[in-house]
């Protein structure tokens, strides 16, 4: 982005859709430098009232599960219906390895060859908070783009689903056919998330096990949810190859939707995130001054050594390296 970045000329461009002025834009918010940053913040606060009219998903699922081939029917049975589809992603295995796994646009056939979709793979570095924020401000730019449903993809492991449940209005997990101890593999804290629940691959010889292992998963369910709780999570079986129990698991994402904004609940969910996030940037750019102030670098290996062999306690390890630092940003 060498040339003179034009805050408004962007701005007008995303919100007549030009797709590519979109991804430009995306591009810039992704950027790190710090006069992007400044940049990216002020097309962001010109398309913030222009936000906010589409239904957010967060979709996840385990490799294996088949999220492609499941968002590529969905996304293609939703602009049939005259919806416009962005499809993002947090892949935060892709800061790692530096290639970008989710949201890859040459296994979603159909999707990425639609006008009337828009795909973005994940940002590829960073740490998770940092490519989270880029995909949470990412939303800003294509609802101001005009699409009115947003899907956000994620692996099920580690914590990019809780960065993605709290960026939309809903969190749709896929999970395959297993039954009894299986169960046990799914982890607690993914279930809680959950505001819909589909086993995948409901098709062919996998039918009759999809549907058994959607009655326990249902089962289970109930211990882990308060009675009286405003949404109890379906939990219903689909085909992403077939498109079978897509329809029907559309509605209920619509169903959850419109029981939130019922009661309320919806504006204050995002409420609640916008919070959340600003405490999570604190906590991000504070750990990354900690780590990067000099005199913590110098004084880590030798305190790391003492902690690893019992001379000091993490605790009073924890307190230098914090005074450390304080004398370091004085
Ligand atoms: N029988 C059946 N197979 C499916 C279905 N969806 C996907 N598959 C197969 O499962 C494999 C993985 O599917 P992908 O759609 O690439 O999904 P994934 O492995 O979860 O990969 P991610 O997109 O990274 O999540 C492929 O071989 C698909 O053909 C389905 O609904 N039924």
């Amino acid at each position: 982005m060498a040339r003179v970045i034009d805050v408004d000329q962007l701005a007008r461009g995303v919100l007549e859709g030009k797709r590519g002025v979109l991804a430009r834009a995306i591009t810039l918010v992704e950027s790190k430098r710090a006069d992007h940053r400044a940049k990216a913040q002020e097309l962001l606060v010109e398309l913030l009232p222009k936000s906010g009219n589409a239904i957010r998903v967060g979709i996840t699922g385990v490799p294996g599960v088949g999220k492609s081939t499941f968002i590529d029917a969905l996304g293609t049975m939703l602009t049939e219906q005259g919806h416009r589809v962005a499809v993002l992603a947090v892949d935060p295995s892709s800061t790692r390895t530096g290639g970008s796994i989710l949201g890859d646009k040459t296994r979603m056939n159909r999707l990425s060859v639609d006008e009337q979709a828009f795909i973005r793979p994940s940002p590829t570095s960073g740490t998770l908070g940092g490519v989270a924020q880029a995909t949470r401000e990412t939303i800003v730019l294509v609802e101001a783009a005009g699409f009115d449903v947003v899907l956000v993809e994620t692996v099920g492991v580690g914590q990019s689903e809780v960065a993605v449940a709290n960026m939309t209005d809903c969190s749709l997990f896929l999970t395959l056919a297993r039954t009894g101890d299986q169960l046990q593999g799914i982890k607690k804290g993914i279930l809680e998330l959950a505001d819909v629940i589909a086993v995948n691959k409901a098709d062919g010889e996998h039918e009759l096990d999809a549907r058994k292992a959607a009655r326990e998963l249902a089962g289970a369910l109930k211990l882990l949810r308060p009675p009286d709780a405003l949404w109890h999570p379906p939990v219903l079986t689909c085909s992403g190859l077939t498109g079978v129990g897509l329809d029907e698991l559309w509605s209920r994402v619509l169903e959850h939707q419109s029981t939130l904004r019922d009661a309320g609940e919806l504006d204050e969910r995002r409420r609640r995130q916008q919070v959340e996030w600003t405490w999570m940037m604190v906590h991000d750019e504070l750990w990354r001054q900690v780590r990067e102030s000099a005199a913590v670098r110098s004084l880590a290996p030798s305190l790391e050594e003492k902690v690893r062999s019992g001379e000091l306690t993490a605790t009073l390890a924890a307190e230098q390296i914090l005074k450390a630092f304080q004398s370091d940003s004085r």
